[in-house]
Order: C-alpha cells, then sequence, then structure tokens
C-alpha cells in the first residue's frame, strides 16, 4: 500500500476523494482504518480501497500513513502504534495544536513527520493546505508528500510557528464562511428570496469575489471599492458593517480561534 489513513472521518474522505479523482493513487493503494464499521465500510465502498479495523495493519501495510482522528486521540493512537513504525515512513498529521515536537516525544524514536494543516473544502478539490516538517524529511521525500495532498489543495509550505495561524484563517474559516453565507441567504429570504435560491446567490457571490482576489491580484480594498458607487447601495451596507464591527469581530473570532490551537 502507498498510503494509509488511520480514522475514517471527515477529513479522510475529502483527501481519498481528491487524491483518488487526481490519479496520484489508486483505490487498491490506498488502505483505512476506524474503530467504527460504518466510516470504514463506506470508505471501503465508495473509493474501492481496503479498510480495516486494525490501526496496526494500516501502518504495517502503508509507505505514507495519516493521523486522521481528533486531536483527543492522538496519544492514544500513537501509542498503539509507536512499536512497528519504521524509520522510512512518513507520518502525516492533520491535527490543531499538535507540534513536530510533541509527535516526536510521543513516538519516542526518529521518525518521519510532516505536519499539515487542511481543510474541508478538500472536499471539492479546492482545500489549502500548510505543510511544514522535522529533519528526517529529505527535501524528495517532501515533495513527494506536497504531491499527495495537492490532490485535493493547494500546497504551500511553512515554518511550524505560522501552524496555528493557517489553523484560523485556513483550516477553521471555512466555518465563518458559512456563516456569513447562511446570514447573506437569510436576509435575502427575509426580503424575500427562495432560500434554494437565496443560497446559490450568497455562495456564488462569494466564490466569485474570492476568484478575482486570486486571479486579478488587486489588493481587496481596492476591489471592494469598485463595488461601492458614490452614494450607491453598497456603501450604504458597509456603512452598516463598519458601524456594527464586522472586522473587528472576524479578527477577534481568528485570535481566539488561533490561541485554542496552540493550547490545545
Ligand atoms: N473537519 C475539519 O474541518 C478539519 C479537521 N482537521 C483535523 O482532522 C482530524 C480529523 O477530523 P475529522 O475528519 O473532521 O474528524 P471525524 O470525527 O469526522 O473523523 C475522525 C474518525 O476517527 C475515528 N477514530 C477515533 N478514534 C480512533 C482510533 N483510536 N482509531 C481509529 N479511528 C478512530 C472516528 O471513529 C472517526 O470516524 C482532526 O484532528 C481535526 O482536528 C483538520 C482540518 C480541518
Ligand atoms: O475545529 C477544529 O478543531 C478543526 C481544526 C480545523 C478545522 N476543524
Amino acid at each position: 500500500m502507498k498510503l494509509g489513513f488511520i480514522g475514517c472521518g471527515n477529513m479522510s474522505t475529502a483527501m481519498i476523494s481528491g487524491i483518488i479523482k487526481n490519479n496520484i493513487f489508486k483505490g487498491e493503494e490506498i488502505i483505512a482504518s476506524d474503530l467504527f464499521a460504518a466510516g470504514r465500510e463506506k470508505l471501503k465502498e465508495t473509493f474501492n480501497i481496503s479498510a480495516t479495523c486494525s490501526n496496526r495493519e494500516v501502518v504495517e501495510k502503508s509507505e505514507v500513513i495519516v493521523l486522521a482522528v481528533k486531536p483527543q486521540f492522538y496519544a492514544d493512537v500513537i501509542n498503539d502504534i509507536k512499536d512497528i513504525i519504521r524509520e522510512n515512513q512518513i507520518v502525516i498529521t492533520i491535527a490543531p495544536g499538535k507540534t513536530i515536537q510533541w509527535i516526536e516525544e510521543e513516538f519516542d524514536k526518529k521518525i518521519k513527520i510532516v505536519r499539515t494543516m487542511p481543510n474541508t473544502p478538500a472536499m471539492v478539490l479546492e482545500g489549502m493546505t500548510a505543510v511544514c516538517c522535522n529533519n528526517q524529511v529529505s527535501k524528495d521525500e517532501l515533495d513527494y508528500t506536497c504531491n499527495i495532498l495537492s490532490g485535493f489543495s493547494k500546497v504551500e509550505v511553512v515554518s511550524e510557528n505560522l501552524m496555528d495561524v493557517v489553523t484560523s484563517v485556513s483550516g477553521s474559516s471555512p466555518a465563518y464562511v458559512f456563516m456569513l453565507i447562511e446570514a447573506m441567504a437569510d436576509a435575502a429570504v427575509a426580503d424575500g428570496m427562495p432560500r434554494s435560491q437565496a443560497y446559490k446567490f450568497a455562495a456564488q457571490a462569494v466564490y466569485g469575489s474570492a476568484k478575482m482576489v486570486l486571479e486579478l491580484e488587486k489588493h481587496p480594498g481596492e476591489l471592494k471599492d469598485m463595488v461601492c458607487s458614490p452614494g450607491g447601495t453598497t456603501i450604504e451596507a458597509v456603512r452598516v458593517l463598519e458601524n456594527k464591527g464586522m472586522r473587528s469581530a472576524i479578527m477577534e473570532a481568528m485570535k481566539a480561534c488561533t490561541y485554542k490551537s496552540k493550547n490545545m
């Protein structure tokens, strides 16, 4: 097996889906484990991968292993597999707050660790993943890992001290954006638009706006000014958003998120 996943939840599903769709690996080259049969059977049927209840089997059979369980289960999972992990295997972590130093200490041996922070837009192949690694990982091995991650996301190598900020700005941020879309749709519904149409209009506006920032290479403030006609409608909305503290609310929320990631 090329790739193994421990945990068959949301992130594993998103990652495996993209990796197979983009022909990085075939289903037959992937194995995944979960304590619960429902999760692993679903992945097995959907992607034609191998599935097992044994985390140790995943480690025995895989070149690269993704630890895709919640952070509070990392210690137990590592404890279960640490005696059979091999020096030539790469361990990919995706949990917030779990530093490379903490992971090395839990394994208690020299292993290759690539710490990452992906996000759920991976489900539609539009993820964003930050990556850093320990010095057991060679340049070629890091490139190989980044290529796997590129199956479902854009990938950028960052220094480890930015990983908590990454959690806030891309790992968790889809939740804030969904809240924005929900609020926009609620307002449209309040003014008479059918709900399904409201989600479509709100989501397409967010999607197109994000695309403008990425592709036009203009400052977001300039793009905002292009929408605001003098004496027009948009500046009225902007005035109310400033008055209600939209920017400050987002900054405070993200500071709380980063703090939590640092102190998990
Ligand atoms: N959901 C998100 O937006 C993101 C999540 N993450 C991180 O990814 C990791 C996975 O998150 P999700 O996929 O959302 O969680 P999830 O709860 O959907 O999936 C985790 C899976 O692990 C299984 N599991 C629990 N203990 C296990 C054990 N001892 N052995 C084998 N399997 C076990 C659970 O049954 C579950 O199916 C977490 O560390 C999370 O913080 C990272 C970026 C984004
Ligand atoms: O909420 C969480 O802890 C995870 C990490 C990033 C997104 N979800």
